[in-house]
């Protein structure tokens, strides 16, 4: 896998190298909007709906985050270093006894790195194209405060063959939940945990489209038998959100075959800053400087 990973993925580290070292959040702000106007552009990043074509706030659907070879090479490490139910307690089916959940965090694929079972380009693909996906967000709702990663979870959902016969569409894959709060039947959102109230904005970056259902849908209510929008996921595209009760979403059931996404969540607050990311990061600096 490392040999084959290495030999057919792209060089992505030709980027210019960062110029002045920032001081302030406004100029590191300016600083990456500045230096995303081209890289988005050069790396085919479009918006292919909006807000209103999704039917409610602060959303959008946009693709071109991650090549066909990328994708493959995301979803694999998914599967290859994902303890099933990972993130999750060790549930393999936290949402629907239909299918099997699969996810990594990105400790558990630095882990992996280390330990020499994956390359280490692949953390560094992970890392790279997430940045991408939170310039974007950041970006496109044109947001005055940073957004600092909280949570990076890559994710298959798979269906169990033996348990697809007469399942029913109100199985959902991911039931209809706010990701800041806790929905409930009153359609009122709870500000407290166990819901993570520091998430401010959300987005779901998919792998693959080699599955049948799984569509994800933005809804008015809890049911998501009826939804105002639903995306087909396809390899880089990415939904993105403002995580709190204006946007209740689900995933439908997946009848067939395995879903892969990079979910991502992103804060304001750097109290609340992903520290696998930091030490995935940080792994990487040490590889490269030849000290591990
Ligand atoms: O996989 C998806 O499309 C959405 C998943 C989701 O909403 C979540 O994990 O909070
Ligand atoms: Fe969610």
């Amino acid at each position: 896998f490392d040999n084959w990973l290495t030999a057919c993925y792209p060089d992505r580290n030709k980027k210019p190298q960062s110029v002045e070292p920032v001081k302030t959040k406004e100029e590191q702000l300016r600083w990456r909007a500045v230096n995303q106007l081209k890289s988005l552009a050069e790396m085919g990043v479009r918006v292919i709906q909006t807000t209103q074509q999704l039917g409610g706030k602060k959303r959008v659907l946009a693709e071109g985050f991650a090549s066909p070879m990328e994708c493959l090479v995301l979803s694999e490490i998914t599967k290859l270093a994902a303890v099933e139910g990972d993130g999750y307690k060790h549930n393999t089916s936290p949402h629907t006894p239909a299918e099997n959940f699969q996810g990594v965090t990105l400790g558990r694929a630095g882990l992996m790195v280390h330990a020499h079972l994956i390359d280490d380009a692949a953390l560094e693909l992970i890392l790279e194209v997430t940045d991408l996906c939170r310039d974007f967000v950041e970006r496109h709702f044109n947001l005055q405060e940073p957004l600092y990663f909280t949570f990076t979870h890559l994710v298959c959902r798979t269906a169990r063959p033996e348990m697809s016969f007469n399942r029913s569409m109100s199985d959902l894959s991911h039931a209809v939940h706010v990701d800041n709060c806790l929905l409930q039947d009153s359609g009122d959102c709870l500000r407290h945990p166990p819901a993570y109230t520091f998430r401010d904005y959300s987005a779901i970056l998919y792998l693959n489209s080699e599955f049948k259902g799984g569509e994800f849908i933005f809804t008015h209510d809890q049911s998501g038998m009826s939804y105002e929008s639903a995306v087909n996921p396809e390899c880089g595209r990415l939904v993105g959100f403002s995580s709190g009760p204006d946007n209740p979403h689900g995933v439908l059931p997946v009848l067939e075959g395995s879903r892969c996404a990079i979910g991502m969540w992103f804060t304001h607050d750097r109290r609340h800053k992903e520290v696998e990311r930091t030490l995935a990061e940080l792994l990487l600096k040490k590889i490269e400087a030849g000290q591990i």
